[in-house]
């Protein structure tokens, strides 16, 4: 079993032009939505965030689909296998799946940005409070019960880690597509230095929105190959069997209001 979108993902239709989807209006009440413009000079330095521990392993890797907004790689989290502690974090949290979101072309693709910059791409690693709740469908609707890590992706030097995953795309090229994927180490995404980061009370940016994240943005980019992207604009957002196909670009949310919101950094 791995945590999947399906389970919450409703029927939105999508909008032609940005953004991927019509969404809500508003969430209603939602004064911690996401994804955010970070202002490094308005984030605040907090001595007592403490580094971040990861510890994933590659054999609870499982499966790749295509969901329609993303592809998900997405891992066994029936135990604690693989999980992340300590940096913000109260709890121990198991990883369930990672996505990104990228654009059409490289000027833009990230949700989150910082002081208004934009990068071509983001990584969502996704994981839930497996302290507190026993499935990720549990922990989805708490306000404590995810922690999402987001990388952001430069285009340089070729992602020797990130290949592997790249060559299995054209297998799920359409919406609803899964092919087995297995040994994947998504540490291998991380940027060297994961002590650096920005962190913030948010939400899902994809249905179904909840208040429920602690995010966790690495001030460290990895890079990729322009090719490697490409891969990625490459997948359709439409299944088969739809007459008119449409590439799966600019898949990421609008960005929302802060609302007084701290951000807190982890360096000065
Ligand atoms: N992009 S995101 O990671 O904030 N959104 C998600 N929706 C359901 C699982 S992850
Ligand atoms: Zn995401």
């Amino acid at each position: 079993r791995a945590c999947n979108l399906s389970a919450c993902s409703s029927k939105l239709a999508f909008s032609q032009v940005h953004p991927m989807w019509q969404e809500p209006l508003a969430i209603p009440g939602g004064d911690r939505q996401s994804p955010i413009d970070i202002v490094v000079r308005k984030s605040v330095f907090d001595p007592q965030l403490r580094p971040l521990k990861v510890q994933y392993d590659p054999r609870t890797c499982q499966q790749i689909w295509n969901n329609g907004y993303s592809f998900l790689v997405e891992y066994d989290d029936t135990t604690d296998k693989s999980t992340v502690k300590g940096g913000p974090l109260e709890d121990q949290f198991r990883l369930c799946q990672f996505h990104f979101h990228w654009g059409e072309n490289n000027a833009w693709g990230s949700e989150h940005s910082i002081d208004r910059r934009l990068f071509p791409a983001e990584l969502h690693l996704v994981h839930w409070n497996s302290d507190k709740y026993s499935l990720f469908e549990e922990a989805v609707i708490e306000e404590n019960g995810l922690a999402v890590i987001a990388v952001f992706l430069k285009i340089g030097k070729r992602h020797e880690g990130l290949q592997k995953l790249v060559d299995a795309l054209p297998a799920v090229r359409h919406k609803d597509s899964l092919v087995e994927f297995t040994k994947f180490d998504p540490a291998c995404l991380l940027p060297e230095n994961i002590d650096d980061y920005w962190t913030y009370a948010g939400s899902l940016t994809t249905p179904p929105l909840t208040e429920a994240v602690t995010w966790i943005v690495m001030k460290r980019h990895i890079e990729v190959s322009h090719d490697q992207l490409a891969v990625f604009r490459s997948l359709l957002f439409t299944s088969a069997e739809e007459q008119v196909q449409r590439s799966m670009v600019n898949n990421f949310r609008v960005q929302q209001a802060v609302k007084g919101r701290t951000v807190r950094s982890s360096f000065t």
